[in-house]
């Protein structure tokens, strides 16, 4: 199918751009390109990897993405520009090795944006929006065109917006909730309108990006399906700006699990059998523990469709009618979001085949170094656990496949010391980046107070521990602890996650992960012959 088919829903990913606009969520180059090659895999129609102009961080990653994510054939590779002549001549070159690439224009209407922050006329505003459109169209054939806060634009004069846009070579026009305001209704009432208004509206892909302070973002998208549009804004997660987007698993499960009622709204019959959407629903589940690993941004265990609940049956009557038949209580199968079913299967005794097998089957395709690793990790974490679940071997994976900060601190030894009679106290050695080994021990109010003492005084770098948080991956008392650990300096918040079956080691590799963002941001900031006279020791 074609991205122009009108019977199809466009997947539009702004994980990479909206959705690092959460806080904390700064994400590096490596750690966006590993995001883009998993969306790619998941089959979104459209990456947008970031915001070129923004910083030279994000201009690299757009780049980098452009060039072996946006290959021929595979998802169009999109950067978001301000109707700024340098925000379109940055994205047009950050995406030049793209081979679909897309740029996103975009410019407030409502009247709030207009007095307040833009303090421009309307007339000023259209004519922007109009010259700004064909100089992008003037690099790439593929425009997109959003009215920034669209739902609270008068709209007679969104329409004017919108119908010059298009007039000026908008090939996309995205209709942004961008405050979270509007209802299910409202939206109907937003899209009707502007189809019926817009006499050329139909030369376009009507799309739709919608906001969740309300909660309502999901469903906005959903109501705008149902009024005709064919592209939706939405992230892993549903992370983003404030209370985040609409969450693309959320709105790729409802298309796929009520396909009998949304047909007819795309002009099918009710039982017609064609894909909605082109996404591969088996990887939504990966691609969740990734975007939530690399960004810090844990899951709450409700969370329609990825929360660790979404699948387990608490109460007896429950049980009761899901063992005598799944579907009295579930209206989904986890395998169709790729869950690993919780069996147990891998031991202490078990080798490199069954391991190498067990990775395929939970759909790990890993390389010989870190093959190697994750079966080291495996077998320590079998001496101490009897039995192996998928989720315990799927954490493992993804603690030791993670994306280490090059040249950053490394943890080699803890040691604590703790109880109801003693203070606690952590031993800690690590190594600098510059190969120094540091041996402290501090104490504190409790275990994990004490590590993060001792690792501070010896790393040097001040920041502020403004989270902490272990999360149970797994069942039973020898179960895997993941640490998730938020740091600010000044205005930026860095995260780190680690797992183990000692929480304390747990949260001493977190902290020492974030610690390690924190110092590569430091370093690529600042450079290194400040960062040396800030840090002493730790970096000479
Ligand atoms: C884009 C960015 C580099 C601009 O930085 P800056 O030049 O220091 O400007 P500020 O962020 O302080 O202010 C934004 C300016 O852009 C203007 N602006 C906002 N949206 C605009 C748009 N769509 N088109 C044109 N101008 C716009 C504002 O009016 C303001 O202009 P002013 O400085 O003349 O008052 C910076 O904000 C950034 O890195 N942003 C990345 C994340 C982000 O903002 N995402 C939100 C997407 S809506
Ligand atoms: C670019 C646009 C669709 C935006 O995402 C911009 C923003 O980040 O506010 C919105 O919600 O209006």
């Amino acid at each position: 199918m074609s991205i122009s088919d009108p019977d199809r829903i466009v997947i539009f990913d702004t994980t990479l751009r909206d959705g690092e606009q959460s806080p904390g969520a700064t994400l590096n180059v490596e750690e966006k390109l590993a995001i883009a090659h998993q969306l790619a895999l998941l089959g979104v129609d459209v990456i947008e990897a970031g915001f070129a102009i923004a910083s030279p961080g994000d201009f690299e990653a757009v780049r980098t993405i452009a060039k072996q994510v946006g290959v021929p054939g595979g998802s169009i590779i999109c950067s978001l520009a301000r109707a700024i002549r340098e925000d379109i001549k940055a994205a047009a070159e950050a995406l030049q090795p793209a081979a679909h690439p897309r740029i996103h224009v975009f410019l407030s209407t409502s009247d709030i944006h207009l007095k307040y922050q833009l303090k421009k006329s309307r007339d000023q505003v259209l004519a922007i929006a109009e010259e700004m459109v064909a100089y992008a169209k003037s690099f790439v054939q593929d425009v997109e065109f959003s009215p920034m806060d669209a739902s609270r634009t008068e709209p007679e004069f969104l329409y004017q917006v919108l119908s010059k846009t298009i007039a000026a070579g908008a090939t996309t026009i995205n209709v942004p909730d961008t405050v979270g305001i509007c209802t299910p209704k409202e939206m109907e009432k937003l899209i009707q309108g502007i189809r019926k208004n817009v006499p050329n509206i139909e030369q376009v892909i009507l799309s739709v990006h919608t906001q969740n302070d309300l909660g309502l973002a999901t469903a906005n998208a959903l109501a705008a399906i149902e009024n005709g549009v064919r592209q939706v804004e939405c992230t892993i997660n549903g992370i983003g700006e404030r209370a985040g987007n609409a969450a693309l698993e959320e709105i790729v499960m409802a298309l796929q699990v009520r396909k009998p009622y949304y047909n007819p709204y795309l002009g099918r019959p009710t039982e017609s059998d064609v894909p909605l959407v082109n996404i591969k629903t088996q990887e939504i589940y990966k691609t969740s523990c990734l975007v939530s690993q690399l960004t810090g941004i844990t899951v709450q265990p409700n969370k329609a469709i990825v929360g660790a609940n979404a699948f387990a049956h608490e109460s007896g009557v429950h049980q009761d009618g899901v063992i005598k038949h799944r579907e009295t209580y579930e209206i989904m199968d986890a395998a169709d979001i790729g869950l690993p079913e919780n069996r147990i299967v891998l031991g202490k005794h078990s080798g490199r085949n069954a391991f190498r097998s067990k990775l395929q089957e939970l759909g790990f395709d890993l390389n010989e170094a870190d093959f190697h690793k994750a079966f080291i990790r495996f077998k320590e974490v079998a001496d101490k656990k009897k039995e192996m679940s998928d989720w315990d071997i799927e954490a493992i994976v993804r603690d030791e496949t993670q994306i280490q900060v090059e040249s950053g601190f490394q943890l080699e030894h803890v040691q604590v010391t703790c109880g109801d009679c003693t203070c606690p106290t952590a031993t800690i050695t690590i190594v600098t980046p510059s190969g120094e080994i540091l041996t402290d021990a501090a104490v504190g109010t409790g275990p994990v107070d004490a590590v993060y003492k001792a690792i501070a005084r010896m790393v040097q770098i001040s920041s502020q521990l403004i989270e902490f948080s272990v999360q149970s991956v797994t069942e039973g008392i020898d179960a895997l602890g993941t640490v998730t650990v938020r740091l600010r300096h000044q205005d930026r918040i860095f995260s780190g996650q680690s797992s183990d079956t000692d929480i304390v080691v747990a949260s001493a590799y977190a902290y020492i992960n974030a610690v390690n963002r924190l110092y590569r941001y430091l370093q690529s900031a600042r450079g290194n012959e400040c960062l040396s006279s800030s840090s002493k020791a730790s970096f000479t």
